[in-house]
């Protein structure tokens, strides 16, 4: 089972405005979110996701790709990702927490970093101080540390850093820079279709790009 939590649109990714026009912003964050959501739902280990959110728009979108969908608990990211992976979820089955933007994510990437979690594990970011990615073994609890140092504070909570070449798991999009990036190893289709429309990318030319 996997969790996304993911904020309100018009509060969210607030480091990365700037990087479109400010009234597409929430569209690109949506287009994130989309592009995440499908590749984690066609990785083969992946069964079923749920998305925590209480913005209406993120819920008919990941609903429109196949995701399950769980009030926000309202006590920050933290909270939101315990009651997806504990309660919702539940403590019987596998279940891995992920950011809600990972456009580049491969499905192939999430499924070798999940057969590589042996234990309570974390993938550490690109830039090595956050993490993409926590999972934990049936009967284990979460215990989310995620937030500005978390890579240092799941490995101190005993939780084990998997290391791997996946470069689209581990490029979350905080900044333009980071867009970027992502852009570099390949985007999802909705997060490049959205560039290309603003004239920001001509990184998205093929026909699937209208999808
Ligand atoms: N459901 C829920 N999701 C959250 C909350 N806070 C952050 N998130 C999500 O957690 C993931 C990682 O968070 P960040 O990368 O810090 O995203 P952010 O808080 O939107 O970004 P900044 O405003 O730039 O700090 C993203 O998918 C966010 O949408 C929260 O309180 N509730
Ligand atoms: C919440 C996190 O994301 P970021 O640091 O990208 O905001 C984290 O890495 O724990």
């Amino acid at each position: 089972m996997t969790v996304i939590p993911v904020k309100e649109l018009s509060a969210a990714k607030s480091r990365l405005r700037g990087a479109v026009p400010g009234q597409r912003h929430p569209e690109l964050v949506l287009a994130m979110v989309r592009d995440t959501a499908t590749a984690v739902l066609s990785a083969t280990t992946v069964a079923e996701l749920i998305v925590v959110t209480d913005d209406p728009v993120v819920a008919e979108a990941v609903r429109e790709v196949g995701a399950k969908v769980a009030p926000d608990p309202g006590a920050g990211l933290n909270a939101a990702l315990r009651f997806g992976a504990d309660e919702v979820a539940g403590l019987s089955t596998h279940r891995a927490v992920l950011t809600g933007d990972l456009p580049a994510l491969r499905p192939a990437d999430l499924d070798a970093a999940l057969r590589a979690a042996t234990g309570r594990a974390f993938v550490p970011d690109a830039a090595g101080t956050g993490t993409v990615l926590l999972a934990v073994p049936p009967r284990v609890p979460l215990d989310p540390r995620f937030g500005p140092g978390s890579a240092a504070a799941h490995r101190a909570s005993g939780a084990s850093p998997l290391t791997g070449d996946w470069l689209g798991l581990r490029q979350d999009v905080d900044t333009a820079a980071d867009l970027e990036t992502v852009l570099g190893l390949g985007a999802g289709v909705r997060t490049r279709s959205l560039l290309r429309d603003l004239g920001l990318s001509q990184a998205c030319t093929s026909a699937a790009c209208a999808g």
